[in-house]
């Protein structure tokens, strides 16, 4: 089905998040919507989608103008939308969460799972894949909970298919596979919207390249183009792709980590006997395929795990036990995987999630009065330091687009006395100019002596970084190998096997973590 867009305008206030925006979709294609962070692609997509309603423009399918009131339309229309925040309800079995919301009735009245079951097996069978349509949407990996997406706007007979960033919450693996799977979905003639900031997968999949900036289309790209092409198109200037950084002199150790074993909520060992330290002035990184015990362990650090055993200590200071306020205090900034759920508060304004973790005291508070001059130049300073994009730094946090929050964060936590600096997949969802600024902000905090621990499942992002990397598997430390050892050796650990030599790379060549 042959999508188009014509002068699609959408406005927040004084805010034109799409100004007539045009893009056609042709039936069987890949079309990859690239932009800065709060460009306006996601807010196009809702306005596809029957989300928002476009303050001017056109929606055409197969050239006739469609009007939707709300998704049900969208969805009516042959629109599906595999979101990143994943719309299925966890305790729900596939085949439940794919007949959610389009019930087929038997005679009777009563809900038909055996044909929901049908369908899941059929549309898996066509594309190869493995899924139980009885298995609990829970207990699924989130590669396969996407699936589930997938399948959901299939069987609803989607002819077009919007992926809003659907890789940034998988592994490199399953975002391998999903580009088979968007590939094989292209060639059975849907029309696929593809929105991600990782330059090499547009250049791997995309048939053509839309760019927006600030909500005006401002060109057309061809696959081919190079990396610094499409990054300078999206952000108007050269970017630079590489991270520079001086070899690390490391000073003594800050952060003693012995022992550490981690049981979670289901009293599984999740992080394994491990131990490890991070020198002042050094950045180790924490390599691994996600859920092997790496958002555990910077959890653990942070206080946010119950169940420690071991010892960790900052500067000599026992930390096992501490409430995640006192370990703050102690001088530890903290980026978390999850930024809505553990790093903002969605109602809250710029300005008060910027002194979250200091509302009650100098500089922002005194004599119990809120300094609210001190706080308004404090946010204005910092939502420009850090590149905020926003209609001021009264804007509630929720309504920013998903870059410019995680940009909220790290403005907040770089922005406090430090002794240890723990970011757990600090670039997620950040455009490419925005990387390039935030990877050095932490090699500026590493070169400060500030010891850094960078989570990451990005391997371009730990060699970008990293002094030294710990790769975990099953919740252990398989090796502690240096910053530029080659990818095949890392992506062998990260399978949980120790390579009888390391070999390394020079980093000068690599692109940092911008591909
Ligand atoms: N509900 C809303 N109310 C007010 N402003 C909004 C709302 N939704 C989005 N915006 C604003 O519209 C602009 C475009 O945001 P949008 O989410 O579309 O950007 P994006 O290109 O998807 O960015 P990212 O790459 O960071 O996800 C931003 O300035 C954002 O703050």
């Amino acid at each position: 089905m042959k999508l188009e867009l014509r002068g699609i305008t959408k406005r927040f206030g004084s805010l034109v998040a799409n100004d007539h925006i045009d893009l056609v979709v042709k039936p069987g294609e890949i079309h990859a919507l690239l932009g800065e962070n709060g460009a306006g692609k996601s807010t196009l997509m809702n306005v596809l989608y029957g989300l928002y309603q476009a303050d001017d423009g056109e929606i055409l399918l197969d050239d006739e103008v469609q009007h939707f009131a709300g998704p049900g339309d969208a969805m009516n229309a042959g629109i599906g939308m595999v979101h990143q925040h994943f719309m299925l309800i966890p305790v729900f079995t596939v085949a439940e969460n794919v007949m959610l919301g389009n019930e087929q009735t038997k005679a009777g009245g009563r809900l038909d799972l055996p044909a929901a079951r049908a369908r899941v097996r059929e549309i898996s069978a066509r594309f190869g894949f493995d899924l139980d349509p009885d298995a609990l949407v829970d207990d699924l990996p989130v590669g396969v909970q996407q699936r589930v997406e997938i399948i959901k706007a299939l069987s609803r007979d989607a002819k077009v298919l919007v992926f809003d960033e659907p890789t940034a919450v998988l592994t490199p693996q399953e975002t391998d596979e999903l580009m088979v799977i968007m590939g094989q979905l292209r060639d059975a003639g849907t029309s696929i919207v593809f929105i991600t900031h990782k330059l090499r997968e547009v250049r791997e999949i995309a048939d053509r390249i839309t760019i927006i900036r600030l909500g005006s289309v401002v060109g057309e790209a061809a696959p081919t183009a190079s990396n610094a092409e499409l990054a300078s198109l999206m952000v108007g200037r050269a970017v630079e792709l590489t991270v520079h950084k001086e070899v690390s002199s490391p000073g003594e150790a800050a952060l003693v980590v012995r022992d550490l074993s981690v049981v979670d909520a289901l009293g599984q060992l999740v992080v394994n006997h491990v131990s490890f330290e991070v020198h002042r002035g050094e950045i180790l990184a924490i390599a691994g395929v996600q859920g092997n015990g790496q958002t555990e362990l910077s959890e653990a650090i942070i206080g946010l795990q119950e169940k420690v055993l071991g010892s960790i200590t900052l500067d000599g200071r026992w930390l096992v036990g501490m409430s995640v306020a006192k370990v703050l205090d102690a001088g530890v900034g903290f980026v978390p995987e999850d930024r809505n759920h553990d790093g903002l508060v969605g109602e809250f304004t710029i300005a008060e999630n910027l002194m979250l973790d200091r509302s009650d005291r100098a500089p922002f508070v005194k004599r119990g009065t809120l300094q609210l001059n001190y706080l308004n130049q404090f946010a204005d300073e910092k939502a420009k330091e850090f590149d905020v994009r926003s209609q001021g730094i009264q804007t509630p946090v929720g309504r920013l687009s998903g870059g410019n929050q995680q940009k909220v964060v790290l403005a907040r936590e770089l922005s406090r006395d430090l002794r240890l600096f723990v970011a757990a997949q600090p670039t997620r969802g950040i455009d490419v100019g925005s990387i390039e600024f935030v990877h050095k902000r932490i090699v500026e905090t590493r070169d400060s002596g500030v010891p850094v621990i960078v989570v990451s499942t990005e391997l371009d992002e730990v060699t970008a970084l990293a002094d030294r990397i710990a790769v975990m598997y099953r919740g252990s430390i398989v090796g502690i190998v240096p910053g530029n050892t080659s990818r095949d050796v890392l992506g062998l650990m990260m399978a949980g096997e120790v390579p009888d030599t390391i070999t390394t790379i020079d980093t000068d060549t690599i692109e940092g973590a911008l591909l």
